[in-house]
């Protein structure tokens, strides 16, 4: 059992928090400059603080606050050498980390997926502490990466659940156009996408056999995959993934200047 502070209990540092306290694994203590995101995020964790100093005193620091404020806040918990800083900040580069704390730095992308033991993440190889792997395979699945490859990571699977909360809606809202309740609809999409998703990540086929096995002969698959094939969907979620890429590697310039 770890000892772990989230700095920061918005969004992401809100959906860790409630994967931890799921898990039961480690102890956790949640700060935040605000009351109410404090009061929010009490059930789901031991301790709550406004005050960086009592964030300060555990074992592992996870640091979820906006990239730019990063700079500011890392001197201010002045960690040892026997503590772990686990960062979440979009762009903020290892280096720039480790040059402002004496912990010892992994730079991972998480996402939201986290607060349901479900995230993809990635970190930065070769800093992944056992203790880091414990933390990180009780909220779901990370792959270890070279750090030049955490702007693209991030794109995937930091960004990524928007561009599949986008896809599923769009496939619900046709459902919709189809006749389909909206209730109805967005529970058939989203666990189409859930039920793609593992079958991707169990099967040993090609994506492209998966497909194939479900376009039927003469059925109705088929109808609709030539459609997609014409299209330029593909194209346009390669240019979506590529955007958010390099907005990450506008974040590391703009850390780096700071
Ligand atoms: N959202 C996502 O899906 C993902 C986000 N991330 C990363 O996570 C980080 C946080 O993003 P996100 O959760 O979306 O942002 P949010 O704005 O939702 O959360 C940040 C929280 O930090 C608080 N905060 C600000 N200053 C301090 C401080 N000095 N001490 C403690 N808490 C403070 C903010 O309070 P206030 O609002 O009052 O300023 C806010 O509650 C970013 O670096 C982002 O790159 C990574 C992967 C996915
Ligand atoms: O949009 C962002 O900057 C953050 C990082 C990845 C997901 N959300």
């Amino acid at each position: 059992m770890t000892q772990i502070s989230v700095v920061g209990c918005g969004n992401m540092g809100g959906a860790f928090i409630k994967g931890l306290q799921e898990s039961g694994e480690h102890t956790v203590t949640a700060c935040d400059v605000d009351p109410d995101v404090l009061d929010a995020i009490a059930p789901y964790c031991d301790e709550t603080t406004t005050e960086l100093s009592v964030a300060a005193e555990a074992e592992v620091v996870v640091l979820a606050v906006k990239p730019d404020l990063v700079g500011a806040i890392l001197p201010d918990l002045e960690l040892d050498a026997d503590q772990t800083l686990l960062s979440i900040a979009a762009g903020v580069p290892t280096d720039l980390l480790e040059s402002e704390t004496d912990a010892r730095v992994v730079r991972i992308m998480p996402n939201l997926a986290a607060e349901y033991g479900m995230m993809a993440a990635a970190a930065t190889e070769s800093t992944v502490t056992d203790e880091v792997r414990a933390i990180l395979d009780a909220v779901g699945e990370f792959v270890e990466v070279p750090e030049a490859q955490m702007d693209i990571a991030t794109a995937v699977n930091g960004s990524g659940p928007a561009f599949v909360f986008y896809l599923i809606n769009a496939m619900a809202k046709a459902g919709v156009d189809g006749g389909l309740s909206e209730a109805d609809s967005r529970t058939l999409a989203a666990q189409t996408f859930k039920g793609a998703a593992e079958t991707v990540l169990n099967s040993e086929k090609s994506i492209e056999d998966l497909i194939e096995a479900v376009c039927s002969p003469n059925g109705t698959t088929i109808e609709g995959m030539e459609v997609l094939w014409d299209s330029d969907v593909e194209a346009e979620l390669g240019e979506a993934v590529a955007a958010a890429e390099e907005r990450s590697k506008e974040l590391a310039r703009d850390a780096d200047g700071e």
